[in-house]
């Protein structure tokens, strides 16, 4: 159920041309506690008024000068995204109730009303309303989850393979490159082992706003496992344009961390396979990717590794 005061604090807005209708509506809303009414007795505003404050509830005249409710509907239509018009349509003429209906309201009240009905109906029409909203947010938030990692709220490796496969679709109709960058932490497990895992997670979600800053916004960092991260970098014209950033991440990450009262020092190994030199499709650069990193790795740690940079970069470096 939704609580009592989500209820009065729903917005609502008071739709008619006549200001003895409006005055007494906005009345009998503000006897029944409702914080959040306003009116317009302009129907030809009521769309770019939702539109900015998104109405929980539109009690809309049908009869109107200019517009009626009818036309007004078919417009708050076009602008409402969820399909869901949260109208209830106020009609003095029985034969506008269907067309109404019809036409996308909710409920409906035919004049004159009923004082007790007016209030039943605003109110049952706003828990609906405001449940569906919570059950949108709801979907929202598991589609969410379902693509991101929970600690660090980067994205995992499934929201990661598709923005590598639309990053090789745009570098494929620019005649231009992206890389695929393949991290791995050196020196994790002995943090998690000195100073306990909950130390080991602050350090990972810390990993995470500092790959975050020496990357572009149009970047990807994913965390794809344990201490593990994999970032996508798109238009590649230059090996510069992946050069500084490694190196950046190479300085960033080997900068101490503050974390859970403790410094703590690590680095990173970066392995870069690059679209189209290393591969055409994600696995397999994601595969050369993470093949450079072990040779990062076995090299010392510490630093990034080309999967083939002769072949590829000969000309640019
Ligand atoms: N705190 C924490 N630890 C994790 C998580 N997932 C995996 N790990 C641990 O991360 C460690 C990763 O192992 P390694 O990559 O071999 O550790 P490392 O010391 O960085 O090894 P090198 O890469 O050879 O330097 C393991 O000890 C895992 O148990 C997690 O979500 N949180």
């Amino acid at each position: 159920m939704i609580p009592a005061d989500e209820l009065r604090n729903a917005k609502i807005l008071v739709v008619d041309d006549c200001e003895d209708n409006v005055f007494m509506q906005m009345e009998i809303l503000r006897l029944a506690g409702y914080n959040e009414v306003s009116s317009c007795r302009d129907p030809s505003e009521v769309v770019s008024l939702h539109v900015r404050n998104s109405y929980d509830l539109i009690l809309l005249d049908m009869h109107m000068p200019g517009m009626n409710g009818l036309e007004v509907m078919e417009r708050l239509r076009e602008v409402e995204k969820d399909s869901y018009l949260p109208v209830l349509a106020i009609t003095g003429d029985r034969n506008f109730k269907i067309a109404a209906l019809q036409a996308g309201a909710r409920d409906f009240l035919t004049k004159p009303y009923d004082m007790t009905e007016f209030q039943m109906r605003i109110r049952n029409m706003l828990e609906v309303r405001l449940l569906y909203k919570k059950v949108a947010e709801q979907g929202r938030l598991e589609k969410e989850m379902a693509l991101h990692d929970a600690l660090t709220g980067l994205p995992n490796r499934r929201l990661l393979v598709d923005r590598i496969e639309k990053s090789m679709q745009h570098a494929s109709r620019g005649h231009n490159m992206m890389a695929v960058m393949y991290l791995d932490l050196d020196g994790f497990k002995a943090v998690n082992d000195t100073h306990g895992h909950g130390c080991g997670d602050e350090l990972l979600k810390n990993v995470a706003d500092r790959l975050r800053r020496a990357t572009r916004k149009e970047d990807t960092v994913a965390r794809i496992g344990g201490d593990e991260f994999v970032i996508v970098l798109s238009d590649i014209a230059h090996v510069d344009d992946v050069l500084r950033p490694a190196s950046k991440i190479l300085r960033f990450l080997s900068t101490p961390f503050d974390v859970a009262s403790v410094t703590v020092s690590v680095s990173t190994s970066i392995g870069i396979a690059f679209y189209p030199g290393d591969g055409n499709d994600v696995e397999e650069l994601i595969s050369r990717a993470d093949r450079a990193l072990y040779d990062a790795k076995r090299g010392g740690k510490n630093r990034y590794h080309f999967s083939d940079v002769p072949v590829l970069l000969g000309a640019a470096m």
